[in-house]
């Protein structure tokens, strides 16, 4: 008998909002119906291994098809069907209240994931794209008849007796106008390769050509031949599914292949496995990191029982973990909620927490089994493990056992090791260890040469994370203060309170400071005359650690730094008092000579750390090339 109906729900103007919101992402109606036709799928197949069932289950296979003429497009399981009943209570009563304040809350979504599901509304996503949707379905249970429902998206729908006489379900979408785009061979397979390549039950598109061997030809040669076959979407089982224990190192390299290509092989991988208190599993790789630049983010795909839901990952993967690759599946995630919703879920957070003690935990284990093989990978993961210990606090008290430092020599040495190795030779009077490290150690190569000269370690820190983790480290060890090797003369880095005696008097001590000051004449330039190792450079340029940071900072744009970023850059210059060539300058009558000498040597000191540029360089060459 035929039965008319209105679908309870207590607005009328529903299907326009959902039409309206869910536009930008309409794809997603086949995200919805492919799953629920899987889902299908898995229930009957439970039911039989459950003894519930006892017809053939048949070749379990979900097919989408479409009809370039007819205009629709259709998904057919033969999964458990349903009743003519079970569609009236499964699709007429849309699973919530308060359609008005439905309404009223989601005028502004931005997101058609905010809405679907939220309400229960995976189905009705079908009417982002049809003007028309028919259910035609036959339920496994014994005697069922055959049922076919139709509702053209407005709260009318028509059910019936239907046609279909082999247990499951299709789905019939009469496509709209506007979204005539799905009826393409092209766009439905790249939306089908996008949600469902590891999708649980056999997915079929249609049919391919393959070419396949058919016999010899008169010379023994293999001849071939076209055959179609099915036009499978999906691969065999995704190796997230399957116990660690049965996997091989190539099966996570081959997978790693199926879902990035063109990719390097990965350094390692984290196999995640929980089920309580939330349910997640995935694999997590950790990529070569090739330049500095290559930062791709958003390679993490997040899955939802094997059906790809996104790869934005932000929320549920800690922010330094963004760089990994691979793969997540819980269902867990509250998928179809806003962002601020997704930060205060509790399940989010303790998936959050779980994903960074997993990768402390196999950092750890990789460092403590095969100290050489980490250290060997650490240029590739050292920024991951940098940026993880700067930005999360639990990670760090992980990591600080196992994130290195490297000097410039290229040893690799843990946090409480580097603290052990320079504590005696680099304390200075207040009982502070003082690390030194270079940023560029071809500029700052005779910084770095002095400081060796005085037995002091010069770190490495070089990457673009150095400057911040520096500055992090260094409020977060005790009694360490950081400084790079430029920052002050070598006897002045570390001040120990042991002072060289100055061979020069106060008064000869001054007139070197006015000569060198005249002929410098920058006011940014402030001068002093220090008592150094005659072996030191005659004339020092530095700048201050604390000024070079704030300026750095706020060059990165950080906050309540504009002040110092305003600042004139501003360096100090240290004249060495017990060099030659003070004395020298000292000895010379004649002020222009005196004058020629400072300058030359103020200029050696720029240049070598490249501050000495355009018309400053110009003059000191020629001058260079008169004192020859
Ligand atoms: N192909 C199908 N075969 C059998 N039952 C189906 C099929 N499609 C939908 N249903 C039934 O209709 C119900 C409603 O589907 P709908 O997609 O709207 O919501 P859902 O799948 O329960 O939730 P959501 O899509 O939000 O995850 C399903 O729970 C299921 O019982």
């Amino acid at each position: 008998m035929q039965e008319k109906g209105t679908i309870s729900i207590h607005t009328e103007n529903i299907f326009p909002i959902i039409k309206k919101f869910l536009y930008s992402d309409n794809e997603i109606f086949l995200r919805e119906l492919v799953s629920n036709a899987a889902d299908a799928t898995q229930k009957i197949k439970r039911l039989a291994s459950l003894g519930q069932y006892n017809g053939e289950l048949g070749d379990l296979r979900v097919d989408v098809s479409f009809d370039e003429k007819a205009k629709t497009i259709t998904i057919s399981d033969k999964g458990i069907g349903m009743t003519a009943e079970e569609i009236k209570k499964y699709i007429n009563q849309i699973a919530f209240s308060g359609a008005t304040e439905f309404v009223e809350k989601f005028k502004d979504a931005k997101d058609a994931n905010e809405i679907i599901g939220k309400f229960g509304l995976g189905f009705y996503s079908a009417f982002m794209v049809a003007s028309q949707v028919e259910i035609q379905s036959l339920s496994y249970q014994d005697g069922a008849e055959p049922a076919r429902w139709i509702c053209d998206g407005s709260t009318e729908f028509e059910i019936g007796p239907g046609n279909r006489t082999e247990r499951g379900t299709d789905i019939i979408l009469h496509i709209n106008s506007e979204s005539e785009e799905f009826l393409s061979q092209h766009k439905l397979q790249e939306i089908l390769d996008k949600y469902f390549k590891f999708l649980p039950t056999k997915l079929v598109f249609g049919k391919r050509s393959e070419s396949v061997e058919d016999g010899t030809d008169k010379d023994g040669k293999p001849q071939y031949k076209s055959v179609e076959v099915d036009n499978v979407i999906n691969y065999a089982k995704p190796i997230w599914t399957i116990a660690p224990s049965e996997l091989k190192e190539e099966n996570y390299k081959e997978f790693y292949r199926q879902l990035y290509p063109f990719a390097d092989d990965p350094l390692f991988w984290i196999h995640l496995n929980v089920d309580y208190p939330f349910n997640l599993t995935g694999v997590l790789y950790f990529p070569k990191v090739k330049t500095d630049m290559d930062f791709q983010r958003n390679k993490i795909k997040l899955f939802s029982r094997q059906v790809f839901i996104t790869d934005e990952v932000k929320d549920i993967v800690p922010e330094f973990l963004m760089l990994l690759h691979g793969v997540i599946d819980s269902p867990d995630i509250p998928l179809n909620v806003s962002r601020s919703f997704l930060q205060a879920d509790s399940n989010v957070k303790k998936i959050n927490s779980y994903i960074t003690k997993k990768v402390a935990e196999k950092l750890g284990e990789l460092f403590k089994k095969d100290r050489t093989g980490y250290e060997e990978k650490w240029s590739d993961i050292g920024l991951f493990v940098k940026y993880g210990m700067i930005s999360d606090e639990k990670f760090y008290e992980k990591a600080k056992d196992f994130g290195l430092l490297t000097s410039t020599d290229n040893k690799n040495y843990t946090l409480e090791e580097y603290k052990e190795k320079v504590k005696i030779n680099q304390t200075d009077k207040d009982g502070n260890v003082v690390y030194l490290y270079t940023n560029d150690p071809d500029k700052q190569d005779a910084f770095i040469q002095s400081a060796q000269k005085k037995g002091y370690d010069v770190l490495l820190m070089n990457t673009p994370i150095d400057g911040h983790f520096v500055t992090n480290i260094e409020h977060k060890l005790e009694k360490v203060s950081i400084k790079r090797v430029d920052a002050d003369v070598v006897d002045k880095l570390i001040d120990k309170d042991e002072k060289l005696e100055h061979i020069l008097s106060e008064e000869q001590s001054n007139k070197v400071k006015e000569v060198f000051e005249k002929a410098i004449n920058k006011p940014t330039y402030k001068v002093s005359v220090v008592a150094m190792s005659p072996e030191e450079l005659p004339v020092t340029v530095t700048m201050d650690e604390f000024m070079r940071r704030m300026k750095e900072m706020a060059a990165m744009g950080g906050g309540g730094m504009q002040f110092y970023g305003s600042m004139p850059d501003s360096y100090n210059v240290a004249i060495n008092g017990n060099h030659k060539l003070v004395s020298k300058i000292l000895e010379s009558a004649d002020e222009k000579a005196q004058s020629e000498l400072a300058k030359q040597a103020f200029d050696l000191a720029l240049l070598s750390q490249g501050l000495l540029t355009g018309a400053d360089l110009t003059a000191f060459v020629n001058r260079s090339v008169s004192l020859i």
